[in-house]
């Protein structure tokens, strides 16, 4: 498949000694044409000022930024031209109405006018916009917002499009719709950067992730090759009545979530053990419910991640 960004060694500081801030600190990343690279990091990890610096609004201290075989650093305008972006905060469409808007941007990046009108119209559709498509910008609430900035990243998409966070606000029924589009987007050919904090999310939109700390890359990845670091284990969650204290023997550590709600780490080898365990505990009342799953990308996440900053 064909590269299309491809960031090499990417610095950006903010500020002077003693109180500067590593941004980027050496970041390496790179996304192919028809793949969605997840972007994942904590509050402030340096997500938005990776993407600032790939469309040009922000110049690298150092490294390397290729899109689409360009290299963007030199040819800012060429790049902004070359992605298409949903910045985290919305453009303002005041004024306008989610389908002007929609069919605007597409125009403006050089879409042709029919092709544009019935791509603004599939994506109203697409993401259930329909009873908001003519309503004034000003009178929609902020997820249908929210979509519409989606739309107008998705309608005359560049070879890249960059997501920034496009579910916030955005209710669950219609964020399964978005989730569609934007697999529509990277099947259609588009390369597709989501940057996200939210993992759960991330764990089934994506193909590869990269995992940013603090400017850095922490961890990347499929969710298999990065769920597979934690070893041969599963999570026993339980459920137990207030002020009691699960004691699994079997259990490799564990965690309270809640006073009620725990979560203990068990070897796979020995799932039917513990299920019974739970089954029999479940029995004399010292727990309510349980469930045994595989471990996730959040606990990959929590892992790597201090958890003062895994709280985004
Ligand atoms: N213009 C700026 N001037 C000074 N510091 C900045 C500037 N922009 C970002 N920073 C700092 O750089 C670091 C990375 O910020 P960035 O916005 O890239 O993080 P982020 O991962 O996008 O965070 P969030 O998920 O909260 O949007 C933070 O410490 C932030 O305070």
């Amino acid at each position: 498949m064909e590269e299309i960004l491809r960031i090499e060694g990417l610095h950006k500081r903010f500020g002077k000694a003693p109180k500067a801030v590593d941004a980027n600190a050496g970041i390496d990343l790179s996304v192919e044409a028809g793949a969605v690279l997840g972007l994942l990091g904590h509050n402030g990890a340096g997500k938005s000022t990776l993407v600032n610096q790939v469309v040009g609004l922000l110049r690298p201290d150092r490294g390397r930024i290729t899109l689409a075989s360009v290299d963007a650093i030199a040819h800012p305008d060429v790049a902004r031209r070359l992605a298409s972006v949903q910045a985290q905060a919305n453009v303002p469409i005041t004024g306008l109405t989610p389908l002007i808007a929609i069919e605007l941007v597409g125009r403006i990046r050089g879409g042709n006018p029919t092709e544009v009108r019935r791509r603004s119209r599939e994506l109203i559709d697409a993401l259930d916009l329909g009873p908001w498509a003519n309503t004034p910008a000003e009178k929609v609430s902020g997820g249908i917002a929210r979509l519409t900035a989606f739309a107008m990243a998705a309608v005359t998409p560049g070879r890249l499009v960059v997501l920034d966070e496009p579910t916030n606000d955005v209710d669950p029924v219609r964020r399964r719709l978005l989730w569609e589009q934007l697999r529509r987007l990277a099947d259609d050919g588009a390369a597709v950067l989501l940057v996200t904090h939210n993992v759960r999310e991330a764990e089934h939109a994506v193909d590869h992730l990269v995992i940013l700390d603090n400017g850095r890359v922490l961890a990347s990845g499929t969710t298999a090759q990065l769920t597979s670091s934690l070893g041969d284990t599963l999570n026993l969650e339980l459920e137990t009545p207030p002020q009691i204290t699960p004691h699994c023997p079997l259990a490799l550590d564990s965690t309270s979530h809640g006073p009620t709600h725990w979560q203990l780490r068990v070897a796979s080898a020995r799932a039917a053990e513990a299920i019974a365990w739970a089954s029999q505990e479940r029995q004399l009342g010292r727990i309510d419910s349980f469930a045994i799953s595989p471990r996730s990308l959040e606990d990959v996440y929590i892992e790597l991640v201090s958890p003062e900053r895994s709280a985004a």
